[in-house]
């Protein structure tokens, strides 16, 4: 069965959770582009909903797709967040922000009384690292900050895209770290957010109520 088949599997046993009058965090990437694709046809069919999405692009795709969206300057909290990820270890814990969309997506989820996330079976993984963390960062401490990640063996490589800088929604820089030889992922979190300069992480630990993955012709989903 085909990646593609498996995110789209994961996306609609998603879907039963949202609910008419539901305000839903709209997630960023390919496998959040299925999750847009459900509600489209929901919308289609009269359910009432609001999305608040997670990047300039989701925003872009919603709107297309007829979704009615708000923003989070108007609304407190959200019923949903629903998003893909780069990768999910056993105890639910991910790595997020391989398209970018990171920050947004974690003040989203912050937000979210249900946080779904949705993936194909390659997401799965023992231990997180395989994918390079993303953290964002200031443009104007960018390189300071990646000669200290380098100091502390994290590797830092600067994203980039057409040769320059990436920049996110947000006016910032990405930076991708390697971690593999981190023991512990919440020690590293809390050393990160204590740089200044760095505005967030990608790892998502304890954020993720539900995990719903695409395995074959069948979707199976973890819960907190
Ligand atoms: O965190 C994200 C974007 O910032 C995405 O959820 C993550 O990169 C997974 O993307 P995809 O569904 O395309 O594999």
């Amino acid at each position: 069965m085909s990646q593609k088949l498996e995110k789209q599997l994961a996306a609609k046993e998603a879907i039963k959770y949202v609910k008419n009058g539901m305000t839903i965090g709209l997630g960023t990437g390919s496998t959040a582009y299925y999750m847009l694709k459900e509600l489209e046809q929901l919308v289609l069919n009269g359910l009432e909903i609001i999305g608040v999405p997670s990047s300039e692009n989701t925003k872009k795709l919603a709107i297309e797709m007829g979704i009615p969206l708000t923003t989070l300057d108007k609304i407190d909290r959200m019923d949903i967040y629903i998003d893909g990820t780069d990768e999910f270890d056993p105890y639910m814990q991910l790595i997020k922000g391989g398209g970018g969309a990171l920050l947004r997506e974690k003040v989203l989820a912050h937000n979210s009384n249900l946080v779904i996330i949705i993936a194909d079976s390659t997401k799965e993984v023992r231990r997180l690292g395989e994918f390079k963390l993303p953290i964002e960062t200031i443009p104007f401490a960018t390189a300071n900050i990646g000669r200290l990640l380098n100091k502390m063996n994290l590797h830092p490589i600067v994203r980039l895209k057409d040769g320059k800088n990436y920049i996110t929604d947000e006016g910032n820089y990405i930076l991708d770290l390697n971690i593999l030889n981190v023991s512990n992922l919440s020690v590293l979190e809390g050393e990160l957010k204590q740089i200044p300069g760095i505005v967030e992480t990608g790892l998502f630990l304890d954020m993720a109520h539900k995990i719903i993955v695409g395995k074959g012709d069948k979707t199976v989903t973890l819960s907190r």
